[in-house]
């Protein structure tokens, strides 16, 4: 059976170097990481999880786009520092009316004050932070309960299994 729909992961500028960067506020776990654990959560409830990374605004912009073309179901988003200064992002997530889930691997509440206002969590239906890596896997969780997803729904993998 083809995956119920499919979440679009966006991770923006330098998170591509998750891993080495700051590991004392980012920890060690790398993208390719984040990536693997987007996949697996999804899966559970039947999604399949497309994940992209760019420096770009304007590719993020498209990535945005493309989600609405290919009709996917959800985005998290992880925009890096854009959060704090792209109106422009936060208008593509209002334009193609996608369910979005704002994450951040720090608290970025109990950093600079630079990073306490975030553009993206005014577009997104809910937005996370400081919980590492595994609030992607929260995001996930709670966008998939959001649009009706069901843990234990069956995709190509697991019917092979
Ligand atoms: O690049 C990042 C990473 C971040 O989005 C996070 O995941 O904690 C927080 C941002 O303030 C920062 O610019």
């Amino acid at each position: 059976m083809a995956a119920a729909g499919t979440i679009y992961v966006l991770n923006g500028p330098n998170l591509n170097l998750l891993g080495t960067r700051e590991p004392e506020t980012y920890g060690h776990a790398t993208l390719a990481d984040v990536e693997k654990l987007c996949a697996d959560t999804a899966r559970q409830f039947g999604l399949a999880a497309d994940c992209r990374q760019s420096n770009r605004e304007g590719e993020l912009i498209d990535l945005i786009h493309e989600a609405h073309a290919k009709k996917a179901v959800g985005i998290i988003i992880n925009a890096g520092g854009y959060s704090h200064t792209s109106i422009a992002l936060h208008d593509a997530l209002v334009a193609v009316k996608i369910p979005a889930v704002e994450v951040h691997v720090s608290n970025i509440h109990a950093r600079e004050s630079f990073r306490h206002h975030s553009f993206t969590a005014k577009a997104a239906f809910a937005s996370l932070c400081g919980f590492g890596i595994d609030g992607y896997r929260l995001a996930i969780i709670g966008l998939a309960t959001k649009i009706g997803a069901k843990i234990g729904t069956k995709t190509d993998a697991k019917a092979k299994a």
